[in-house]
């Protein structure tokens, strides 16, 4: 009975756990009922939730987050979290698995969101991410032909005048 007790208390959602639970003689029955209902509360555990009802809880006391298309409710976990509060609320009202994977949290962290887990985010309703689209504005100077022409005169007009200079100093040289 302790065992069945253990099983439904746990918060593992794997099989692994329940299988070592049907090594132990004599109580097949017992811990396939286990499995079970296991499963059943899986089924309810995965709710889907709107993007738009989990951003409202975005606050130290209500703190939910979207990582890899699931829902974490981190509340219990704000105090805890070795990298603050903080990030965790920055990272609400938004799907949060880059921030979460740019961190590069260890596997133990990985383990730790299980706690947390309340269910899946309706992917439909994740706005689109916004890429930057610069504004539709014409280069200064597309045509490169004055360009062309101003660097020529910027050489030649420097050159003219030094040889009009030259040829009025040689007309007007006195012998
Ligand atoms: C359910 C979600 C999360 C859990 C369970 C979690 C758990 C952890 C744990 C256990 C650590 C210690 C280091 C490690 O073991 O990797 C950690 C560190 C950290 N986490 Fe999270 N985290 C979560 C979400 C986030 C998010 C969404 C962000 C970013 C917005 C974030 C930012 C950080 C930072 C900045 C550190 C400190 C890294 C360092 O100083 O080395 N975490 N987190």
């Amino acid at each position: 009975m302790a065992g069945l007790k253990n099983g439904l208390a746990c918060k593992a959602r794997t099989f692994e756990v329940f299988d070592r639970y049907e090594e132990r003689p004599g109580k097949g029955n017992l811990y396939l009922t286990v499995l079970t209902l296991s499963l059943v509360k899986m089924a309810s555990d995965s709710k889907v939730h709107s993007f738009e009802e989990v951003a409202t809880h975005n606050k130290t006391k209500d703190c939910w987050l979207v990582i890899s298309g699931k829902v974490y409710d981190v509340t219990p976990f704000m105090e805890d979290h070795p990298g603050g509060d903080e990030v965790l609320l920055s990272a609400t009202g938004k799907d949060a698995t880059n921030d979460f994977e740019d961190v590069g949290h260890s596997d133990s962290a990985r383990e730790t969101m299980g706690k947390y887990y309340i269910g899946e985010i309706d992917p439909s309703t994740v706005p689109l991410k916004r890429t930057y689209i610069p504004p539709q504005q014409a280069a200064y100077n597309q045509d490169k032909t004055p360009e062309f022409v101003i660097k020529i005169l910027q050489f030649i007009v420097p050159l003219l005048i030094l040889g009009l200079a030259f040829a009025v100093r040689q007309y007007t040289k006195k012998d």
